[in-house]
Parts: structure tokens; C-alpha cells; sequence
């Protein structure tokens, strides 16, 4: 990182010296981002530019940038041989591969991946692994493949451990990529003839689960991951994989009672609302635009995604990561009454700052919710309308008025799904197994990209 710091200072430096009358440069552009032209006169310290779309801009010398006119018309594999490795350089550098197809490319030995939004089968297919195996880094094109064997092939040659990151900003690309590192790291690390399912294959079926539960559509993305992963592979000393833990962190809790449009709440929801009519009846399920946590955004279904096929095969899923039938069950209880618990909605009590359950459609909702959560309908209404404190002298109730309530309703409603989502990790890492005795571990972080919101919740 220092080391590219120092690098952009000596290019800004070159920058302005090496501009003049007659010089190809970039300048910013408002749709393009940078465009090149050619610089027609210099006023101090403005420059103004002939561009290649037909117009004169006028920009500030800090602004402008030179353009290497020598620089190959596909891009280069490595940005580390621009010229100029300034930011319009990157980016042109970066889309002319993309034109190509080319979606990865080098920086030393840090891997950029532009997503595709188009499946690229040849690219991940048992051929193109058993290229990277064992080449050189930097001697094929960049894949992210290279970048999963070089961590591969240090721990076993030097014993060492090794992370990746993976980072980016949401909807660029990470989760896939992830998934392509560990299908990388299962065939070089996978054991053949194993009876049963091996522990690759149980940590790659995890994720249709995991997604069912901590993905949601956002508006970048459809499927975009609520939580960050750090997958840690374990290996044993041939190099085989023995065991593997998920760990998760920082689940997006308040997108279970609060959705704005064009978003949704997390698949799961939709899902049961979409699952087989006993099922639904079973749980008291209907169109998912009765439910508030599900109808304050108008949006309900995906392009292209069948909620009821999905939930057939996260069951499915949830089968092979060794989840019974009686603990899916017990699941879907606790998916269908946070959905209850959502609608149940509070009138003012008698007495001042009170409350009580508003009508019959809620008082319905509460006794689903406690039937569904094996509790008792009077001690859930306690806890939603009453505060209670412990001082070391004594125990303190206090009531609540009908927007405290609506409150301590969603941080329930909230608490319940986190610590759900929680305990289905545990499940899976329970199923997949650790290897205690492991020495060398292949750890890939997969961390949620950073959004800008107009409120920050
Ligand atoms: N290498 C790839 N090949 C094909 N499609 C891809 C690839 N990478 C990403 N995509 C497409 O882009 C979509 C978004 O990618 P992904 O879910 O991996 O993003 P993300 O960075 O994990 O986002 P978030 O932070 O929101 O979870 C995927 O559902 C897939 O359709």
C-alpha cells in the first residue's frame, strides 16, 4: 500500500511537468468518467483539451493527466507495467481487458475482478484449474485461481498459513469470487474416493443456506450477502483438507423490520410465504404483503427466481449440510413467527405510558407467535408492553407506551433472527467438522461492501 502511495506522488509529479501544448492526456468527464484528448493551449494553471468526442474542456493542471499513447490497445496484464498508474490510466487499462472478456488483471500480486453479470464457464471449469496448478505466478493470464494456488502451494512448502481477502464494493463480485477460491482450493486439497460427503463439498453446500438466511436483495444486488464470512480451510500435513469453519460477522440486524423500496428482507421470508400450501397453512402463512416486516417496500419477487423452487431447494440444501427434518422444521417456526410478531401492533393502555394489543387481528398474531415459539401468549404480551429493570435493591416494571412497545417488539424480532442465523453456522459447523489437529489453514475473508445511505439506521 505505501509502496502505491509513493508511486501515484511521483506520477502526480510527472504528471505536471509533462504537460504540454500538443500532450495526450485524460480529463474528467460526467459520463465517462475520464475521456483523452489532446492539450490545444496552456493558461497557467488551466489546460485546455480537445477531446476525442469533438469538444474543448477547459480543466485545472491537477486534473489532467497523461495519456500513454504506447500503451497495447487490449490493456496489460499487470498495472504494474503502465506507464502512468494514476486513476484514468487503471480505469482505461481496466475496461479495455473488460472488452475482451478479460475480467481479472494484476497489480503485483493483488488480483482485481471485474464482474462479468454473465456466467464465463470456461473460466472456472476442471481444465482451467488444472492449468493454474503449480504455474508460476504471473506466468498465465491473471485468474483468481493463481492467486488460490500460490496460497496453496506456500503451505505446503513453507507450512504456513494464509489468508485471503476478498474485498469490494456490493454487488462487485465477492461472494462468487469466494466461491471460486474454495472450489479451487477443494480440487487441489480434496480427497477422491471418500465414502460419504467430504468436507469441501459440505462447506460449499453450505452457502445456498447461509444465503437463504443472510442474503437479501439490495438495490445493487439481488443476492447480496448481509454478513461477512471468513471461511477457514483446515489441512492436514499431506496438504488434504480435514476440517473447515465458517465464521460470520456483523448480520445487517435491522433489515428484518426494516425494508425500503426497491429491497427485501431476507430470502427466507419469501420463501416460507412461497412454501407448499400445507406447510403455509401449518404456520399461518399467506401472501407475504400481509406481513408489515415484508410490505413497507413494494418489491416481493426476483427476476428470473422462483421462491417456492428456492425453498424446495433449501430444504434440499439444508438435508445435505446434515440439518434434520425435525430441526427445519423448528427453523421455518421461527422464520413464520417473527413474520407474526411483526403485525402484532399496540393501542394506548388506561393508565398514562401504556399499552395494550390493539385488536383481535393482532391478538391472533401474538397467540401464532407464541404457539409457533413454544412459549406462553401472556408472558410474550408481558414482555412486549412492560420494560423490567433489576437494581441490586429490587425489580422494577415499568410499562410502555405504543411506540416503546413497537420498539421492543422489532428488537426481538430482531435478537430471535440473529441468534437464528447464529445457531445455523454452529449447526453447519457442527456437521462439517474441525480438524483439531490441524497445522495449516487456508482462511478466505469475504466482507460485505460498503454502501452509502441517505440514513445511516
Ligand atoms: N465471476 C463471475 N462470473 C459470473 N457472474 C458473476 C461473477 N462475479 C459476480 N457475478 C454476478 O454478480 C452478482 C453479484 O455478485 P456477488 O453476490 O458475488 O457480489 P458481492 O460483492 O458478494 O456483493 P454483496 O457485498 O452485495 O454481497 C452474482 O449474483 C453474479 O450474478
Amino acid at each position: 500500500m505505501v509502496e502505491m502511495q509513493s508511486k501515484q506522488h511521483a506520477m502526480y509529479v510527472a504528471t505536471t511537468d509533462n504537460i504540454i501544448v500538443g500532450s495526450h492526456v485524460w480529463v474528467e468527464d460526467p459520463v465517462l468518467a475520464w475521456i483523452d484528448g489532446e492539450v490545444l493551449r496552456i493558461n497557467d494553471e488551466e489546460v485546455h483539451v480537445h477531446t476525442t468526442n469533438g469538444k474543448t474542456v477547459v480543466a485545472s493542471i491537477s486534473k489532467v493527466f497523461p495519456k500513454d499513447t504506447e500503451a497495447p490497445p487490449g490493456g496489460v496484464d499487470d498495472m504494474t507495467k503502465l506507464s502512468y498508474l494514476h486513476e484514468p490510466g487503471v480505469l482505461h487499462n481496466l475496461a479495455a481487458r473488460y472488452e475482451l472478456n478479460e475480467i481479472y488483471t494484476y497489480t503485483g500480486n493483488i488480483l482485481i475482478a471485474i464482474n462479468p453479470f454473465q456466467r464465463l464457464p470456461h473460466l472456472y471449469d476442471t481444465h482451467m484449474m488444472e492449468q493454474y496448478k503449480g504455474a508460476a505466478f504471473g506466468e498465465l493470464s491473471p485468474h483468481v485461481f493463481a492467486v488460490a494456488d500460490v496460497a496453496y502451494r506456500q503451505m505446503i512448502n513453507e507450512g504456513k498459513s494464509n489468508s485471503i481477502l476478498v474485498s469490494g464494493e456490493s454487488g462487485a463480485g465477492k461472494t462468487e469470487t469466494t466461491k471460486m477460491l474454495m472450489r479451487y482450493l477443494a480440487y487441489m486439497g480434496g480427497r477422491s474416493g471418500v465414502e460419504g460427503r467430504t468436507v469441501e463439498q459440505q462447506v460449499l453446500e453450505s452457502n445456498p443456506v447461509l444465503e437463504a438466511f443472510g442474503n437479501a436483495k439490495t438495490v445493487r444486488n439481488n443476492n447480496s450477502s448481509r454478513f461477512g464470512k471468513f471461511v477457514e480451510i483446515q489441512f492436514d500435513k499431506n496438504g488434504r483438507i480435514s476440517g473447515a469453519a465458517i465464521r460470520t460477522y456483523l448480520l445487517e440486524r435491522s433489515r428484518v423490520c426494516q425494508v425500503s423500496d426497491p429491497e427485501r428482507n431476507y430470502h427466507c421470508f419469501y420463501l416460507l410465504c412461497a412454501a407448499p400450501p400445507e406447510e403455509r397453512a401449518q404456520y399461518k402463512l399467506g401472501n407475504p404483503k400481509s406481513f408489515h416486516y415484508l410490505n413497507q417496500t413494494n418489491c416481493y419477487e426476483l427476476d428470473g427466481v422462483n421462491d417456492a423452487e428456492e425453498y424446495l431447494a433449501t430444504r434440499r440444501a439444508m438435508d445435505i449440510v446434515g440439518i434434520s427434518e425435525e430441526e427445519q422444521e423448528a427453523i421455518f417456526r421461527v422464520v413464520a413467527a417473527i413474520l407474526h410478531l411483526g403485525n402484532i401492533e399496540f393501542a394506548k393502555g388506561e393508565e398514562i405510558d401504556s399499552s395494550v394489543i390493539k385488536d383481535e387481528k393482532s391478538r391472533f398474531h401474538l397467540n401464532m407467535t407464541a404457539e409457533l415459539l413454544q412459549c406462553d401468549a401472556k408472558s410474550l404480551e408481558d414482555a412486549l408492553i412492560q420494560r423490567v429493570m433489576v437494581t441490586p435493591e429490587e425489580i422494577i416494571t415499568r410499562t410502555l407506551d405504543p411506540l416503546s412497545a413497537v420498539v421492543s417488539r422489532d428488537a426481538l424480532a430482531k435478537t430471535i433472527y440473529s441468534r437464528l442465523f447464529d445457531w445455523l453456522v454452529d449447526k453447519i459447523n457442527n456437521s462439517i467438522g474441525q480438524d483439531p489437529n490441524s497445522k495449516s489453514l487456508i482462511g478466505v475473508l469475504d466482507i460485505y461492501g460498503f454502501e452509502s445511505f441517505k440514513f445511516n439506521r
